[in-house]
């Protein structure tokens, strides 16, 4: 037949039993996981984002752009005050 690859069809395998005894658990708990990877604060620590109270600090209070290219690491470590 044209227009298959052989594998198994999504609508066969999203409305097998099998699917939702595995997906009932695996999709809620990855949610749970990346709420908590969120609300624990583990994603700011992870991805270095800064928390809502780390965008100014007493000693930098504009706001923190890049503005040379060339001495970017430079300029990232002097606004995090390193
Ligand atoms: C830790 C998380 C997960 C584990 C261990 C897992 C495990 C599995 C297993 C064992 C199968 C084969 C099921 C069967 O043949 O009856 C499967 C298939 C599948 N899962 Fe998951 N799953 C996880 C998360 C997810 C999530 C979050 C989604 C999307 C919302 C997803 C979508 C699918 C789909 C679409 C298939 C069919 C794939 C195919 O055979 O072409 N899974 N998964």
């Amino acid at each position: 037949m044209s227009g298959t690859t052989g594998e198994r069809p999504f609508s066969d395998i999203i409305t097998s039993v099998r699917y939702w005894v595995i997906h009932s658990i695996t999709i809620p708990a990855l949610f749970i996981a990346g709420w908590l990877f969120v609300s624990t604060g583990l994603a700011y620590d992870a991805f270095g984002t800064p928390r809502p109270d780390e965008y100014f600090t007493p000693a930098r209070q504009e706001v923190p752009i890049v503005k040379n290219r060339f001495e970017a690491k430079k300029q990232v470590e002097q606004f995090i005050g390193k």
